[in-house]
């Protein structure tokens, strides 16, 4: 990451980013100088309509893909940038220890190893971490260490299951496991609740809030309404830029951090 990075404040900073896709000959601007601010233990959800760039931005955030280079006309030390330093402004290296140490992420379907038990699929991502964290340094530390984030989720007495005999619910939560691993700064998710049924989505919402209460700082993406409504902030993702929506347009009584521009935030 670049020593140059101008400071910023918050965790996690998008600035000015955009991401183009060209598909036929066409571009297609999915984000388009969008800022975002994520301060530590945050609870943010996005939502945006299908096919608005949510995807994008998560895998941007996430340190999966690249924003365009700054194009002439945007303001300058535009990017995302983590504890003030540009994730994508340094080398592979530095962004692969970034995604490997700083980042934990949950998808929609779960994205396990079907060959291995819910205690090697979590393993399997210590071992990845491990070269980056200083823990755990054994085998034996691994697989305590895997062991205890199973038993946080609910899944002590199914250590040896493989995915195939788990539900839905039970799938997420080893997912939600392996991404703990690393002890990420920063839990990103995409449409965590997405392939659950309404009482295991509930189930799965709460084992993030229950996580963001112990001091996890989240990210959603979500089409879900409970898992929007249970979120400290809301963002909604539109013509490729984000607009802070407000405790009362979401008929949220308590008093919140109301109107903000996420744009302006950043
Ligand atoms: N690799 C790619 N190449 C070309 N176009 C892409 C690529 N990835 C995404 N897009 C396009 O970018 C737009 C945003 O996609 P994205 O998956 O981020 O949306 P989304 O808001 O997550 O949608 P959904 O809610 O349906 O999952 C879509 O029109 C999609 O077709």
């Amino acid at each position: 990451m670049s020593d140059a990075a101008p400071p910023t404040a918050g965790l996690l900073v998008a600035k000015a980013v955009s991401r183009t896709f060209r598909e036929g000959g066409r571009d297609l601007r999915v984000l388009d100088g969008l800022g975002l601010a994520v301060d530590a233990g945050d609870c943010l959800a996005i939502l945006g309509r299908s096919g608005s760039g949510k995807s994008t931005l998560l895998h941007l955030l996430a340190g999966l893909d690249r924003p365009d280079p700054t194009a002439a006309g945007t303001p300058a030390g535009g990017g995302l940038f983590f504890r003030g330093e540009n994730v994508y402004g340094g080398s592979e290296r530095r962004l692969d220890r970034y995604r490997r140490s700083s980042i934990g992420l949950v998808f929609q379907s779960y994205h396990l190893i079907g060959e291995l038990s819910a205690l090697q699929n979590v393993l399997l991502a210590a071992r990845v971490a491990t070269p980056l964290t200083r823990w755990p340094s054994t085998r034996r530390e691994a697989k305590a260490r895997a062991a205890d984030l199973l038993g946080r989720v609910g899944l002590g007495d199914r250590l040896h299951h493989r995915p195939g005999k788990l539900s839905g619910g039970e799938r997420q939560r080893v997912a939600i496991a392996r991404a703990l691993v690393n002890e990420p700064a920063i839990l990103l998710a995409d449409e965590p609740t997405g392939n659950l049924d309404a009482t295991t989505g509930r189930e799965v919402l709460d084992l993030f809030l229950g996580l963001h209460r112990a001091g996890q700082t989240l990210v959603l993406v979500t089409h879900d309404d409970k898992v929007a409504r249970a979120a400290e902030r809301v963002v909604v993702l539109e013509g490729g830029r984000l607009v802070e929506e407000t405790a009362a347009a979401r008929g949220v009584l308590v008093p919140g951090k109301r109107g903000r521009d996420a744009d302006r935030r950043a």
